[in-house]
């Protein structure tokens, strides 16, 4: 849980630490603004990525499902500036058990809301899923700009970093995770 009156002292705090007037009219509701905001950006802190989840036992043969280009926005917890992109993610039904496609978007939603890093929204992403759907395998591949790499520091614009995780049998049966990867390639650029 977000503590609104913390976070908007620190926000003023920080704004006077830069040279601000914090006082000053256009500044004045902006710490309580920033805190509300904080309160949006890091709602997955305290959320289940697991909840709601819903699965359908369709009788359905195990072939892969891929839901691509779900878009997501998270904090570099380095820097506490925006990266974002698109999160792909294939996986293996286990008996026929079926996920709703919705869930894998609030998964990826969930775990991108707290401060992270992209690697490991990567890997909770493909835990997450394994764990809603105990799958025969997942692959999750994510492509983002850092505005960290972009505004500032190298100052790299269009630079994307592409981070993928796999496990079960899209990791280890070969021909499964040449499947996967097939599907997921044309969209990873
Ligand atoms: N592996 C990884 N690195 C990240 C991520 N987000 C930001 N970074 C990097 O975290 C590093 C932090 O490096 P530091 O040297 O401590 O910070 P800095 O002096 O601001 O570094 P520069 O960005 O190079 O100016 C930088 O290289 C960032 O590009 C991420 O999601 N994954
Ligand atoms: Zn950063």
């Amino acid at each position: 849980m977000v503590d609104k009156e913390r976070a908007a002292r620190a926000i003023r705090e920080l704004l006077a630490a830069v040279g601000e007037n914090p006082d000053r009219p256009g500044l004045q509701e902006t710490p309580e603004r920033v805190a509300r905001m904080y309160e949006e950006l890091f709602a997955g802190l305290e959320r289940d990525p697991l909840e709601d989840v819903k699965l359908f036992g369709e009788g359905l043969p195990d072939e892969l499902v891929v839901v691509r280009d779900i878009p997501f926005y998270s904090m570099c917890e380095h820097h506490l500036l925006p990266f974002y992109g698109q999160a792909h993610i294939a996986y293996l039904p286990r008996d026929g058990r079926i996920l709703g496609l919705s869930k894998l978007a609030r998964i990826v939603d969930t775990l991108a809301r707290k401060p992270q890093l992209q690697e490991r929204l990567t890997t909770e992403i493909a835990d997450a899923v394994e764990r809603a759907a105990t799958t025969r395998g997942v692959a999750v591949v994510v492509v983002a700009e850092h505005l960290c790499m972009t505004m500032r520091g190298i100052k790299k614009p269009g630079a994307k970093t592409v981070t993928s995780r796999s496990i079960g049998e899209l990791k280890t049966d070969a021909a499964l995770r040449a499947e996967a990867a097939a599907l997921l390639k044309p969209y990873t650029r």
